[in-house]
């Protein structure tokens, strides 16, 4: 048995009209909850078209919590779906609609309907720092070594 870190509840609001239920982990070691698309009628991305997608969600997070809006492999890897804006954040002060920004990176039309599991979101802690401006940083070991430096193997 797998355990998490214990959050407090968080409000949420649904509307929605074909009666989803509420986002869910999957099983006892999931990371993110599906949520699905909440559209009047199904929409269709030709490639490379990109769609913002209503979830019929609305959250309250608590100060210092943040949810990411993420892909879902598997519809990646069958029909090129992603979200353009990965990760997207929802902000612990947003109280609008979650919407997804779905993207076709396939060859060919893709369709979704309503109630199709589109994303998922992961809640996340999140800390909001102070800045304190030197002119100096500490070194390291890296230093401005990036993008490679340490090789490939
Ligand atoms: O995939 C996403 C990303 C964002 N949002 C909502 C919640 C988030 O709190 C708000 C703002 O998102 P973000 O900060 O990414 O967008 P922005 O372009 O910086 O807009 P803003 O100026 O409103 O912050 O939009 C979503 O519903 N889905
Ligand atoms: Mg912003």
């Amino acid at each position: 048995m797998l355990s998490f870190a214990t959050v407090e509840k968080i409000s949420v609001k649904i509307i929605n009209q074909s009666g989803f239920s509420l986002p869910a982990y999957a099983t006892t070691g999931s990371a993110g909850m599906d949520i699905r698309a909440c559209i009047s009628e199904p929409v269709t991305l030709q490639p490379l078209e990109r769609y913002l997608v209503p979830t019929g969600l609305f959250i309250a997070l608590p100060d210092g919590f943040e949810a990411q809006i993420r892909p879902r492999s598997g519809l990646a890897i069958k029909q090129g779906l992603t979200c353009l804006n990965s990760p997207g954040t929802i902000d612990a002060d947003y109280r609008g609609e979650i919407k997804v920004i779905l993207i076709n990176l396939s060859n060919e039309a893709q369709t979704i309907q309503s109630g199709d599991r589109i994303a998922q979101m992961v809640i996340q802690q999140v800390s909001q720092i102070n800045w304190e401006v030197v002119t100096d940083l500490e070194t390291t070991e890296r230093g401005s070594g990036g993008f490679g430096h340490t090789g490939k193997i």
